[in-house]
């Protein structure tokens, strides 16, 4: 039996060529996936989608071109292909900066290399997120307009850097007074980093989203911007109606309840469930330091 087998191997297998394959191709192999599973997810969830299906519409014309002997629309194509490469990439220059921030992001880190989930995240506590919540409310009611950026992961020091450096704990009376008409640091963005706000008047990337409804102005345009560019949730309260929305991951929604913000506010930091209660009160303090709604 065994002679036979060898037999049959030597005549048929030997015919055939297998590669010696090393630790490293299987490798290879895996970050070629990844990265390509990677790219067919952000091309899905960005306008990229759509400039896929531009190519291949225009591919499809090509195809066209050469069957039918065009050479008129094969010499333009053929010179229009780097001019097109280079618009591609300018115009989707927000994307591509996102799709490499991402890959920086600490949730994919953690991911992929366990210790990176040791490192501290900036996150904030629940007395953080009331005085959010309510000082966005109480300033809705009055009609005072207001732009809260609360960092997540990706590290907004860019944008920090164009407004007025602050250090003082969140609480809602400090948030009202931050955006009280006619005082110095109203204007622009406050940005908030774990409990604490670092900087106010900041101002914010806008939007050049198209579908954006045409009666929201600049502030809501800002908003959207910076959850385009960052994993960001931005709080914006309108001057014109009072109404709170939010903007994350690129997208806005709008006049949302108070119970709405909450969820959104508690989901971006899930994974904080899991710390002890103790170390949620004090984290972001001082020492001796007390919020001004306590
Ligand atoms: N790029 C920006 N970054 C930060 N803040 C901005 C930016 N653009 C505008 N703002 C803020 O928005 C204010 C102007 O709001 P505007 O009335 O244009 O917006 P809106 O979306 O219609 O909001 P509202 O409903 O409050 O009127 C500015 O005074 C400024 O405080």
């Amino acid at each position: 039996m065994g002679h036979m087998i060898r037999g049959i191997l030597d005549r048929y297998a030997l015919d055939f060529y297998f590669p010696s394959i090393q630790v490293t191709d299987v490798i290879e192999v895996l970050i070629l996936t990844f990265l390509i599973y990677q790219i067919i997810v952000w091309i899905k969830n960005t306008k990229a989608w759509m400039l896929l299906r531009g190519i291949l519409v225009l591919a499809v014309f090509i195809l066209l071109a050469v069957i039918f002997n065009m050479h008129t629309i094969l010499f333009i194509a053929e010179n229009l292909v780097t001019v097109m490469a280079t618009a591609a990439i300018v115009v989707f220059q927000p994307e591509l900066r996102r799709g490499l921030e991402k890959l920086g992001e600490r949730k994919f880190l953690v991911s992929v290399v366990p210790f990176e989930g040791n490192k501290e995240k900036a996150n904030f506590s629940e007395e953080t997120r009331e005085g959010m919540i309510r000082a966005s409310y109480a300033m809705g009611r009055v009609k005072t307009g207001a732009l809260i950026v609360v960092e997540q992961a990706i590290r907004l020091t860019e944008y920090e850097s164009t407004g007025i450096q602050l250090d003082c704990l969140v609480s809602s009376q400090v948030l009202i007074n931050i955006f009280e008409h006619n005082t110095p640091l109203h204007d622009g963005a406050i940005i908030v980093r774990g409990d604490r706000i670092v900087s106010a008047t900041c101002y914010l990337p806008l939007s050049d989203n198209m579908s954006i409804s045409k009666d929201l102005g600049t502030r809501h345009r800002a908003a959207l911007g910076m959850s385009e560019v960052s994993d960001a949730l931005v709080i914006v309260v309108s001057e014109e109606t009072g109404a709170v929305s939010a903007a994350l991951g690129g997208k806005l929604y709008r006049d949302i309840k108070e119970d709405e913000l909450r969820k959104m506010l508690t989901e971006i930091q899930a994974p904080k469930k899991e710390e002890g209660k103790l170390h949620k009160f004090w984290k972001g303090r001082r020492k001796n330091e007390k919020r001004t709604d306590e």
